[in-house]
């Protein structure tokens, strides 16, 4: 009997991967592939929508032809993507009419400001559980409608589609007949409302979006349609849904209350799983929907950083001081401490908790004894501090069920990062031996869906401890460390007067 197998799409930011596992959640078939970033202006970043269809269709190929077809079968397909990011294309020919507007993009933030002056902060953040910000697709969609003169009309008109990338792809892969997306990812829109659970009127007015350009919103976990079977020889179910933070809350196993995971990729994202209850943050903090399986919607509570592991990408690509990025932990320890330096890493701006988008990266205490360690410690420390600036947001905000958070993404196998992590925070960090927590979470909701999986219960055993991190600093050098980080975030704020 063939066995059977579940692929998750995993679409980043910075590239299209496809990763299959077997029932024990083992990776059996992986395949990736990195595509463009367009920077047209400062500020703006984008893609272009065919270079994700080709390049996760390449990986999804590619993935399933390492497999000996003869005995193994696709049971099912889950898909996980980076969020926020904004594409709209032609019903018909399923052309798009612009670039896709990337989440990192801060075209829109004078409209953002614009529009918190003119006081709806208050009620997007009631509505959305979002924080007024250009980070989020409604001021995106906006701006793409407002490019071409009769836009608007057709998309009034039926003739437009807008989704973020599970609804792009979805759509690629059933050649246009589903137009779907979850509740976690038009949790991101700003024009969800996350208690009702559907797309808000009063939100679309605001931002002037025709009802009839909106996918349907979908649970996390159901059966949503089939590819085209002359895509992969047959027609394989896609079965799950899950913007990719939500989805690696999922994979990590945070599915009661008060469970927390963060996630070191090109940036940070902290989630903490508040139950079936949204939770609204006094601290700046993003509420958001986790997933809705069975009727049921879980929250979440989420920090995010926009530059954590791009600080050591920059490091590395812009000021060509490593070759790769692992090495950046050797350089660190070539020093015993920061030596004073803080690198605040805002390169494009601060997020959470601070959401302002004129703040720029800055160094601090060089002095002639600083060192290139010094500044490769500085650079890991900084995202370590603003994770810790998040961790006291959501302390303030909740309770945390658990005194300790599971942790994943590309910088988390970085050993120093971790260590100072747990320091700063005084509580333990716990990295698993499967880091991939964001397609498994993919995968477990297409599997649970499709009858793969019996039920969760099924998935606890697919956890495992890697390595776990106790603080070891004392409470007096913590306290010296965080001293310098306020001072050097307080100066790196309001750097830019404009978004020139
Ligand atoms: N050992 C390491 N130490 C520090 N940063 C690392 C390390 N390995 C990878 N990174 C950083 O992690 C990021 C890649 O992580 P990944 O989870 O693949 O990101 P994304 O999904 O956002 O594209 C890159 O920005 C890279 O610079
Ligand atoms: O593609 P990633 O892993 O950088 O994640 C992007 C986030 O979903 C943006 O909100």
């Amino acid at each position: 009997m063939q066995e059977q197998l579940v692929l998750a799409i995993d679409q980043g930011t910075t590239s299209s991967r496809t990763l299959i596992f077997n029932r024990k959640g083992d990776i059996v078939s992986q395949a990736q592939q990195d595509f463009e970033q367009l920077f047209p202006h400062e500020g703006w970043v984008e893609h272009d929508p065919l270079a994700i269809w080709d390049s996760q269709l390449k990986t999804m190929k590619q993935s399933i032809s390492q497999l000996d077809l003869t005995s193994k079968r696709i049971a099912a397909i889950g898909i996980t993507n980076q969020r926020e990011t904004t594409l709209v294309w032609d019903r018909q020919t399923g052309k798009p009419v612009y670039n896709a507007i990337v989440w990192q993009d801060r075209r829109t933030a004078g409209y953002c400001n614009e529009l918190r002056k003119a006081g709806h902060a208050d009620m997007i953040q009631e509505k959305t559980g979002l924080i007024l910000d250009a980070y989020f697709s409604a001021t995106k969609l906006k701006w793409i409608l407002d490019q071409q003169p009769g836009l608007r009309d057709r998309a009034k008109a039926g003739e437009l589609c807008f989704g973020t990338v599970d609804t792009w792809l979805i759509w690629n892969l059933t050649g246009g007949t589903n137009f779907v997306t979850d509740t976690s990812n038009a949790s991101r829109t700003m024009l969800f409302n996350i208690h009702q659970l559907n797309w808000d009127q009063e939100l679309l007015d605001l931002f002037d979006i025709p009802v009839a350009i909106l996918p349907e919103v979908r649970e996390s976990s159901e059966v949503y349609g089939k590819t085209l079977a002359d895509l992969f020889g047959e027609a394989i179910p896609i079965a799950g849904i899950a913007g990719d933070q939500q989805a690696a809350l999922f994979g990590q196993l945070c599915w009661e209350k008060g469970m927390l995971k963060n996630t070191y990729g090109t940036g940070c994202f902290m989630l903490m799983n508040t139950g079936t209850e949204p939770v609204l943050s006094q601290n700046k903090l993003l509420t958001t929907v986790a997933w809705t399986i069975g009727g049921v919607t879980h929250y979440a509570l989420e920090g995010s950083v926009f530059i954590a592991g791009a600080a050591v990408q920059w490091v590395r690509d812009g000021l060509k001081l490593i070759d790769h990025s692992p090495q950046i932990e050797d350089l660190a320890r070539s020093v015993p401490d920061n030596g004073g330096m803080y690198f605040v890493p805002a390169l494009t701006g601060l997020a959470a908790p601070y959401w302002d988008p004129y703040a720029r990266g800055s160094v601090f205490g060089i002095t002639r004894g600083s060192t290139l360690g010094h500044f490769a410690r500085a650079t890991l420390e900084g995202i370590a501090f603003q994770v810790y600036d998040i961790v006291q947001a959501m302390e303030g905000d909740a309770q945390t069920s658990g005194v300790e958070f599971r942790v994943d993404g590309g910088a988390s196998a970085n050993n120093l990062l971790m260590q100072f992590q747990a320091d700063i925070c005084q509580f333990p960090v716990v990295r698993p031996k499967v880091v991939e927590t964001t397609a498994m979470g993919a995968a477990f909701l297409a599997g649970l869906a499709a009858g793969y999986w019996e039920d969760k219960g099924h998935l606890s055993q697919q956890w495992e401890v890697d390595t776990r991190f106790d603080p070891q600093k004392e409470a007096p050098e913590v306290e010296g460390l965080l001293t310098g980080w306020e001072k050097a975030v307080e100066r790196s704020r309001q750097w830019m007067d404009s978004e020139s």
